[in-house]
């Protein structure tokens, strides 16, 4: 992990590279900016090819105080509030996970109820839990550009079960709800 002076700068560059996923996703540069813009890309990722790691030693979403643990594959989760019983938190879709007419993508929602509901079934799991499934209903549209509230609670555990459900919501209106399950892992198992 990066020591806490490079962890903020870390956590300044993820943000920045949202910004910049969002920026190119609701753009239509000209030949120019796009050879510039490959131009640049080419040379951030000659800087990153000097510092491949394995797995086991890689930052991206491994920094659990950040907001989406300092990745960006899933929408933008702030956790506001944990415990053993659920958890709840804001999170924002941006430009980058617009589907169509201002509503986010519908792909982008299960990746964020994962995030989220799977932290509830970590907390309460003696090791790790893996999603055996995720059910979504998507019951309104999901808007992209401003923060949303999320939650998730424990329904049941049975044994290594672990059931969780969540909702997404933009002030009263029901964007979308989901259950799942995680299954705790046996000892060994990868
Ligand atoms: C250091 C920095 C930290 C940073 C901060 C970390 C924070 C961290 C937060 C992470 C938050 C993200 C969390 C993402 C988590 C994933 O997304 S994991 C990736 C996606 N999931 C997978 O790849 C899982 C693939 N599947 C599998 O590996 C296996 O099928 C499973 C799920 C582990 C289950 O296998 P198994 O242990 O052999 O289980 P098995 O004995 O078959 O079944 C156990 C029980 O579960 C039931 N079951 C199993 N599958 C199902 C199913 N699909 N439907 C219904 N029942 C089922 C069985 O019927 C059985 O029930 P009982 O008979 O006991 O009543």
């Amino acid at each position: 992990m990066p020591d806490e002076a490079s962890a903020g700068d870390y956590a300044a560059m993820i943000e920045d590279l949202r910004g910049f996923l969002d920026r190119l996703s609701s753009a239509r540069p000209s030949p120019e900016a796009v050879r510039c813009l490959r131009e640049a890309l080419t040379g951030w990722s000659a800087e990153l090819d000097r510092s491949q790691v394995p797995e086991h030693d890689r930052v991206f979403g491994r920094l659990a105080g950040l907001p989406g643990r300092g990745q960006t594959m899933s929408p933008r989760l702030e956790i506001v509030e944990t415990g053993p019983d659920g958890s709840r938190g804001t999170v924002r879709f941006g430009r980058y996970h617009l589907g169509r007419n201002g509503a986010a993508h519908g792909g982008s929602i299960p990746l964020v109820f994962d995030e989220i509901l799977g932290q509830v079934a970590r907390v309460n799991g003696r090791s790790l839990a893996r999603t055996a499934y995720l059910r979504v209903d998507y019951r309104s549209i999901t808007p992209i550009d401003r923060d949303l509230e999320i939650s998730a609670r424990l329904v049941s555990v049975t044994g290594r079960k672990y059931v969780v459900a969540g909702e997404l919501r933009d002030g009263p209106v029901l964007c979308a709800e989901a259950e799942a399950l995680f299954v705790e892992l046996r000892p060994g198992r990868p």
